[in-house]
């Protein structure tokens, strides 16, 4: 089936699926969320990534629904979870040089790909699944053809890139991003690098066949010899120093305002509660510029039919809406329509937030949610640390201060 029926990409869809996943939220998940089922099988998770990643359901929607039916204590895995995506992006806010530094590495590899025909048959046989290394290849087909892999099989994926073919991991995340619905800056890097042992510094993961036999229900049994045996932690600088994390802008919303969407936060819905009233919105599309190469189809298509979702739900709210890709013909648009400022909710580190940069002449106010202005100061040090702060975090939940 193809990745965007999989996952019609609408708010509709991200609350039927969260009302179903909802029962399997505690002990089921925690039990069996690490078995890989395959294709069409992913339902020991909730596959609702690629909706709280464009915000077409937010955090703390996914936190409260779960809350309203199981115990902290039972759904504690989920929310971790949960949690886990909140805590990449604040430490990749406080840390953007680790973003930069992959975007840099990513061009210069490919030119080495564009020149050296070694590396390009190595990385073209891993993208296209043609390796010999059968669950290897098959979870490439997998990404390639729904757009989604289970978080299982992200890890042994990413393992086996790095330490069995002995590709760059940017490489790997690259490839992932361009394929992923659910692709995200913060994530998608800090997991690779997480891989590579660069992120808990030393630490790697390592893909074992009987780990990979049992969790796949058998469906793969790698051979002996296989797959790498060791995981020797990749080269790369120390993690930068941390820097203040954001806190958002103020917005007067008495001053004539035009709303700019963008792919990171799809639900607007607390702009207009805070008094926006826009003379019009422009909706940026900034998937050209995820990765040096084309995103697959299904990323643009995903992300496109997102915005449209939004785009009707709202429509009473938005006033004309404009598409734009070039963030430079912005402030004549928003001049054109009497605005003297652009607000947007905060775009995290990525795509959204270089885009926004060449946004020149009209100031671009970038509110931050509370949840993440919350969160993100504790992603100081690794997740464990973070995790100390859950009990905390859900308590500031709107609703749930009582819980
Ligand atoms: C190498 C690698 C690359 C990854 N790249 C991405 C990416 O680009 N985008 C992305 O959203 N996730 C990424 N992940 C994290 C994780 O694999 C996916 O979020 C998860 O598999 C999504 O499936 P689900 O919604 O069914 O998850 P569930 O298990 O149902 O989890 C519920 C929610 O928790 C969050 N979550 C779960 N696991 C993680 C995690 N390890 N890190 C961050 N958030 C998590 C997601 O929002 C998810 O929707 C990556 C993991 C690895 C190992």
């Amino acid at each position: 089936m193809p990745a965007i029926d999989s996952f019609p990409p609408t708010r509709t869809e991200a609350l039927n699926r969260l009302r179903s996943f909802v029962p399997h939220a505690g002990k089921d998940y925690a039990a069996l969320r690490n078995h890989d089922l395959g294709p069409g099988r992913h339902r020991h998770v909730s596959t609702l990534s690629p909706y709280v990643r464009h915000r077409l359901i937010t955090e703390d929607e996914v936190l409260q629904a779960v809350l309203g039916r199981h115990s902290r204590n039972s759904a504690d895995k989920f929310i971790q979870e949960v949690f886990w995506r909140t805590y990449f992006k604040g430490w990749l806010e406080m840390r953007p040089g680790v973003w930069d530094s992959y975007r840099k590495a990513t061009l210069r590899l490919m030119d080495d790909i564009a020149t050296q025909s070694g590396l390009r048959h190595r990385w073209e046989a891993a993208c296209k699944g043609e390796t010999g290394i059968e669950c290897f290849d098959a979870w490439a087909r997998e990404l390639v053809e729904t757009g989604y892999l289970h978080n299982h099989a992200r890890m042994w994926f990413a393992s086996i890139w790095i330490f069995t073919l002995r590709l760059p991991w940017e490489l790997g995340a690259d490839f992932f991003l361009r394929h992923l619905l659910d692709g995200d800056p913060a994530s998608n890097t800090l997991s690779w690098r997480w891989v590579g042992g660069l992120h808990t510094r030393g630490k790697t993961y390592l893909a074992r066949p009987s780990n990979i036999a049992k969790y796949t229900d058998g469906r793969f049994s790698p051979a002996a010899g296989e797959l790498a045996s060791e995981a020797p932690p990749v080269d790369g600088p120390d993690n930068p120093a941390r820097m203040a994390p954001p806190t958002g802008d103020r917005f007067d919303p008495t001053r004539p305002t035009v709303l700019l969407l963008h792919e990171d936060d799809l639900a607007p819905g607390w702009l207009f509660d805070l008094g926006l009233n826009p003379l019009g919105t422009a909706r940026l599309d900034v998937s050209a510029r995820l990765s040096p190469l084309e995103p697959a189809p299904h990323v643009a298509a995903f992300k496109s039919a997102a915005m449209d979702d939004v785009c009707a739900r709202w429509s009473n709210k938005l006033g004309p809406v404009k598409a734009l890709s070039d963030p430079a013909a912005m402030t004549g648009w928003a001049r054109s329509l009497g605005a003297e400022q652009i607000v947007t909710s905060y775009a995290p580190i990525g795509p959204v937030a270089e885009a926004l940069r060449a946004v020149d002449g009209m100031p671009v106010v970038q509110p931050l949610r509370p949840f993440d202005a919350n969160a993100w100061p504790s992603a100081t040090h690794g997740f464990f640390k973070f995790r100390e702060r859950i009990p905390h975090l859900l308590g500031t939940l709107h609703g749930l201060r009582a819980a």
